[in-house]
């Protein structure tokens, strides 16, 4: 098994990057559709239902299975022999980041369903500022992964 994972090592790594450039484009891009959303329209009006569709099809078919493939090929690499090395500091600074971007990726998915059950009660405000998430979280990731300290 352990073989296995260090041949695929280079694949393994391709296709998490891959997949973190798809989960990154969603967690950046629904908030951003969330602010005009609230902002410029108006509930019940078609161009509600049309942000809704929007919104949907951006969670479910592209920030879903990016998360997913981002888990299992980064699990993949934790086994991986000679990858991670638990006595330095960026395992856990990259893994708190990751379960924090995880929660942000639910909170998304939560705040969809607020709008598709009318009940959003967030300002646009909100969506600007929570919009900053996701870049905070990448800066310390990709720092941790990287320079490796
Ligand atoms: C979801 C759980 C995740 C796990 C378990 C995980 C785990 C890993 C591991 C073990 C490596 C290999 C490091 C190496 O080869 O030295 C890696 C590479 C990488 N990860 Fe993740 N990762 C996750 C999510 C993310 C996220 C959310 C991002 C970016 C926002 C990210 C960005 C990267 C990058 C850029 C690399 C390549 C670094 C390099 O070797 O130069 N990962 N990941």
């Amino acid at each position: 098994m352990s073989e296995f994972l260090s041949n695929l090592y280079p694949w393994t790594k391709s296709l998490h990057i891959i997949a973190v450039l798809t989960w990154m484009a969603g967690l950046f891009y629904l908030p951003r559709i969330f602010v005009y959303h609230t902002e410029k329209v108006t509930p019940g009006h078609e161009t509600d239902a049309l942000f809704q569709v929007m919104e949907m099809k951006l969670y479910r078919y592209i920030m879903n299975p990016s998360i997913i493939a981002v888990w299992i090929f980064g699990l993949a690499l934790v086994l991986t022999p000679n990858v991670v090395y638990w006595d330095s500091i960026w395992p856990y600074t990259k893994g708190a980041c990751v379960i924090a971007m995880t929660w942000f990726h639910m909170w998304l998915g939560a705040r969809r369903k607020d709008f598709v059950a009318g009940r959003n009660t967030r300002t646009g405000r909100t969506f600007r500022m929570m919009n900053e998430v996701p870049t905070l979280l990448m800066l310390v990731i990709v720092f941790s992964v990287v320079v490796k300290f």
